[in-house]
């Protein structure tokens, strides 16, 4: 069945509809990853947002329940250069277009990916909508209007409280839309994990005999959730803090910094980030479209890493208390495995501090 992609802009792209049949908005954004399109369609982080992957073939190694990121599909629309609907893997158990339709999420295939990407590069990130129906501009105009993503971390962020057990350090996580591979990396590290609800209070965290807090990553601007920095506050200074992220946003504008919104962001596995301690560069995987801004920053924060591309800063640590972030994504979900030696400087920094 035909499709469009309607963006905010007035641009109509042609294309093929797959997945789920229903209309969908969302804030259109790209990913340069040349793999790892199921991570990307599971990461919460992209909960409210229309991902558009620049790689031209997508669904060709089909879906496997080992690598997902969370339970469910969390991207509001999917857009593909090509749709594989013959994929070819020993670990594929089903197809691309099976899966959006289990989650009910609708694509888009057909497009031109290039030009989209293009397009948001030039004009910075814009919402879209995806639809088959022929929609009136005023229609168009409405929606548009209508559409807020503010309420974000509350819809993936879990309801209860999670355990595991572990004989190393025990973590208190605040669950903002956590992804399985950095359960999964602080669970490979023998951590004991307990995963609080998002808008969990400090007095009840501190109940719970932590080592150390650590804020995960999760969807949407950081000032959103205005309430969770002011119990973050609550906490600096009673116990180590670390954060991915989101996390890392949240801990940078709970300091007195700040943060704003990048152009088109930052989604991908090959961004390359120096460590400024050690000048060693990395190449990293990214997903996020917040910053903390330079100049925000009091005098007892360093900044760790920066993004060679556009010199925006990648980590932060504070100079007396044990508090360090990082914006980039070290669990790799999908991407490069070369930053997961950052999980060992959270865990030596909690350590020390026990
Ligand atoms: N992956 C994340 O945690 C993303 C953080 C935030 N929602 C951003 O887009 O900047």
């Amino acid at each position: 069945m035909k499709a469009q992609l309607i963006l905010e802009n007035g641009t109509v792209f042609e294309g093929k509809a797959f997945g789920y049949m229903k209309e969908t908005i969302g804030e259109v954004v790209f990913n340069t990853s040349m793999t790892g399109y199921q991570e990307v369609l599971t990461d919460p982080s992209y909960y409210g947002q229309i991902v558009t992957m620049t790689y031209p073939l997508i669904g060709n190694y089909g879906i496997n329940l080992d690598d997902i990121e969370s339970d469910s599909i969390k991207v509001k629309g999917f857009i593909v250069r090509e749709r594989c609907d013959s994929p070819n893997n020993f670990r594929c158990e089903f197809e691309l277009d099976d899966y959006l339709k289990q989650n009910k999420v609708m694509g888009i295939e057909g497009i031109d990916t290039r030009a989209l990407t293009k397009m948001i590069r030039n004009q910075g990130t814009m919402k879209g909508i995806i639809t088959v129906r022929e929609l009136t501009e005023s229609q168009i105009a409405t929606k548009f209007k209508a559409f807020h993503n503010t309420q974000a971390v509350e819809m993936v962020s879990t309801k209860e409280m999670v355990t595991y057990e572990g004989n190393g350090p025990h973590i208190g996580i605040m669950d903002f839309g956590i992804k399985n591979d950095i359960v999964k990396a602080f669970r490979d590290r023998g951590c004991q994990l307990t995963i609080f609800p998002a808008f969990t209070k400090a007095e009840e965290l501190l109940k719970h005999d932590l080592d150390a807090v650590f804020l995960s990553n999760g969807p949407g601007d950081p000032k959103d959730i205005i309430s969770v920095i002011e119990e973050i506050k609550k906490v600096i200074g009673k116990k180590p803090i670390e954060g991915i992220c989101l996390g890392h946003q949240l801990i940078a504008l709970a300091l007195d910094g700040d943060t704003e919104k990048l152009k088109f962001g930052h989604r991908g596995g090959n961004h390359p980030v120096k460590n400024l301690k050690t000048n060693h560069i990395m190449i990293t995987s990214q997903n996020h479209g917040y910053v903390v801004k330079g100049d925000s920053l009091p005098e007892n924060v360093d900044v760790t890493h920066i993004n060679l591309n556009d010199g925006s800063i990648e980590g932060l640590k504070h100079k007396e208390l044990p508090i360090y972030s990082i914006q980039f994504h070290p669990e790799a979900g999908p991407g490069p495995t070369d930053t997961a030696h950052i999980f060992d400087e959270f865990l030596n920094l909690i350590k020390e501090n026990c």
